[in-house]
């Protein structure tokens, strides 16, 4: 569903990511392990449109996307979730699922439904404004707003940073599930090895802005990842 071939791009004239190739099935997660500042951001950028890209293509659902805007990527089914937990904090946590939800017309209860069902903290904590809950929380309803729009593919940055270990569990169950029972595509951008690699389908490790090392994802495959991220 998505194909990145021989991508380049960075700021101005300095080139940040290099000659990254990777692709994403539908129901497909692929997590891109790296250290602080070997271009994880940067890449994900890339691929919503928010830096252009210097050489290189994307293709998304059959179509190349290269040079489509943002917004268009948006609406072809991607979906972002920022790092940093960006709800609304003042509006309570149902007003922040209803901003997106309630776009949908007719759809819009089935698509509220269906991201609460997926992080039932949501629903216990409906009326509370999203600026009091605690970081891990927020990052749910992030993901939970996100996954209103139904995407085709979710591309996230960092979810755990900051974030207590309970929560990283079930964020990375949530994750498990919207790729293998809802086909969605993940792509995943993440420093903690264990919780990037250990559900997913695949993995790629990112230093110095290019790909030094991939496999399968699994339990038995942290460290093998974690090492190749030590050299
Ligand atoms: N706006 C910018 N202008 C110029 N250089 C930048 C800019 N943003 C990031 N960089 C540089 O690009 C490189 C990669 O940064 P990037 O933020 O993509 O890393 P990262 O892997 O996401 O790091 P982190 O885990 O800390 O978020 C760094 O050397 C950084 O200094």
């Amino acid at each position: 569903m998505l194909e990145v071939k021989d991508l380049n791009t960075g700021y101005g004239k300095v080139t940040v990511v290099n000659d990254i190739s990777f692709d994403v099935a539908a129901g497909q997660w692929v997590s891109i392990v790296g250290n602080n500042g070997a271009g994880k951001t940067t890449l994900l950028k890339a691929l919503l449109g928010l830096l252009p890209v210097t050489s290189g293509s994307i293709t998304f659902d059959g179509e190349d996307i290269t040079k489509v805007a943002p917004n268009q990527r948006i609406r072809r089914g991607m979906a972002f979730v920022p790092q940093g937990q960006q709800s609304l904090g003042t509006m309570t946590v149902d007003e922040n699922l209803h901003v997106v939800a309630d776009r949908y017309g007719a759809e819009a209860k089935a698509r509220y439904d269906e991201a609460v069902e997926m992080f039932p903290i949501l629903k216990e904590f409906a009326g509370r404004r999203a600026g009091l809950l605690s970081g891990g929380q927020r990052q749910q309803l992030s993901i939970a707003r996100a996954l209103i729009t139904r995407p085709k593919l979710m591309i996230l940055d960092e979810p755990t940073e900051g974030i207590q270990p309970n929560i990283v569990a079930e964020i990375q169950k949530a994750i498990r599930t919207m790729a293998e029972q809802k086909g969605i595509g993940v792509v995943l951008v993440e420093q903690k090895v264990q919780f990037a690699v250990e559900r997913a389908d695949r993995y790629y490790v990112l230093a110095s802005g290019r790909f030094i090392a991939s496999g399968e994802g699994g339990a038995d495959q942290v460290e093998a990842a974690k090492e190749a991220m030590r050299v």
